[in-house]
């Protein structure tokens, strides 16, 4: 049996898409990317790029669109149009969407309803950047796709059995209660490399892993034997490391000085602290690690510097709470591509058991610690669409047995 599952993952600015083909059966398939694309806005003009699953670029199209175009429903009936034209025979049966926040409730993936588009949208204050275009992007492919079933996958899902310290604010009892805690985020890239990871070196995925999803948005887990038990982010993709334009941990009293002595509103502090701050109001420059590695001014350096520096903390802080570590895994598009920023985070770090192989380093390598280091170190390249489409298929088929 051969069938197919679009998978989207859409941000404010982009929406990132995949096509898989799924052989076999049910249950025991293959699933291999026969094409993967990007829509981005880039003013008033717009431009979607695909790329086939060897990486060779199979389309571009740019065109214009004014500001006031629905940016989502725009983007999917090009893909869509694309869709047929280029995979006319493809049988779609399912829609996969990453959506960034599950909160309590949602620790699986699940067909999107009426009732979970109401969740869904409760949660869009506790994640301003991605939330609504999640929803946006659910919505668009709804109506421009009403007979293929929606599945929403959560970053949130992986870490949802943390134990109660990992996961809790020294609050009242009741915000607890109520859901005010940590969840954490990045979950399907997690998932995906810490599958990769059993594949590569089984005997490490079984012991005790720091995982460094390092992109735009940046976060650090603990995993043991497979399964998350703390991660730096909490209860919104704002807390832990310092990101492309967030701030990361921030001591909540500056948010009291912001709004009491600032007399900053709701809105502005929310603007600072997801738009404005991290490496791009460090550097004053970009939030693109690309363009500070390259630039010469001191404020990119700096930015550069408090990133890594907050990384080591929470290497060493993920590491007490597994007591030790067997492995790093490096991903997303710092963590795979930058052998700057892991040769500064992993300098010095022969107390925790890493020593690193620079050459291997440099050149992007699988494995990047030395023969003589106890724990080894990963560059695993993520792949959150593959593990959108394994769940989404597992879902549909789920519930074709219910
Ligand atoms: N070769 C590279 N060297 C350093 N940084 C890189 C390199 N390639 C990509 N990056 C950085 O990766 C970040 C984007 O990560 P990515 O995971 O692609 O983001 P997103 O969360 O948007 O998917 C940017 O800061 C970019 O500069
Ligand atoms: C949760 C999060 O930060 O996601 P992204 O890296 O895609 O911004
Ligand atoms: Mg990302």
């Amino acid at each position: 049996m051969t069938r197919h599952v679009v998978t989207l993952n859409a941000g404010s600015s982009s929406i990132k898409f995949a096509l898989f083909e799924a052989m076999g059966k049910a249950g025991a398939e293959t699933l291999s990317a026969l094409a993967i694309g990007i829509v981005e806005m880039l003013g008033d003009e717009r431009r979607l790029t695909i790329h086939d699953g060897a990486h060779t670029k199979i389309h571009e199209e740019t065109w214009a669109e004014s500001a006031a175009t629905p940016f989502h429903a725009d983007a999917l009936r090009r893909i869509l149009t694309w869709r047929r034209a280029g995979f006319p025979r493809a049988q779609v049966i399912a829609a996969g969407h990453r959506v960034v926040h599950g909160g309590m409730h949602y620790v699986a993936p699940v067909i999107v309803t009426d009732e979970v588009l109401r969740d869904l949208q409760a949660l869009v204050p506790l994640a301003p950047l991605h939330e609504p275009h999640n929803i946006a992007g659910i919505l668009a492919a709804r109506e421009a796709w009403p007979h293929v079933r929606q599945v929403a996958c959560f970053d949130t899902a992986f870490h949802h059995a943390h134990p109660f310290v990992n996961d809790v604010f020294a609050l009242p009892r009741h915000f607890y209660d109520e859901g005010v805690r940590r969840y954490g985020f990045h979950g399907l890239s997690y998932e995906y490399v810490t599958g990769r990871l059993r594949e590569i070196a089984p005997f490490h995925a079984a012991g005790r892993v720091v995982a460094a999803h390092l992109g735009n948005g940046a976060s650090m887990c603990a995993i043991r034997d497979g399964q998350s038990v703390a991660s730096s982010m909490g209860f919104t993709a704002l807390d832990g490391l310092p990101m492309g334009t967030r701030c990361g941990q921030l001591d909540p009293g500056v948010v009291l000085y912001l709004m009491q002595e600032k007399q900053m509103s709701a809105a502005q502090v929310t603007d600072l602290l997801y738009r404005e701050s991290g490496l791009k109001g460090l550097s004053g420059l970009s939030q693109d690690m690309r363009e500070l590695e390259a630039s010469d001014l001191p404020e990119a350096q700096q930015a550069i510097e408090y990133f890594v520096f907050r990384i080591r903390r929470e290497l060493g802080g993920l590491a007490a709470v597994l007591k030790g570590i067997d492995a790093i895994v490096f991903c997303g598009g710092i963590g795979e591509n930058s052998w700057h920023v892991r040769e500064r985070v992993l300098e010095g770090m022969e107390w925790i058991g890493v020593e690193l192989d620079r050459v291997a380093n440099r050149a992007n390598a699988q494995v990047i610690s030395s023969e003589r280091s106890r724990a080894r170190v990963f560059v695993i390249p993520t792949d959150e669409e593959a593990m959108i489409a394994r769940h989404t298929l597992a879902v549909v088929d789920q519930s074709a047995e219910a």
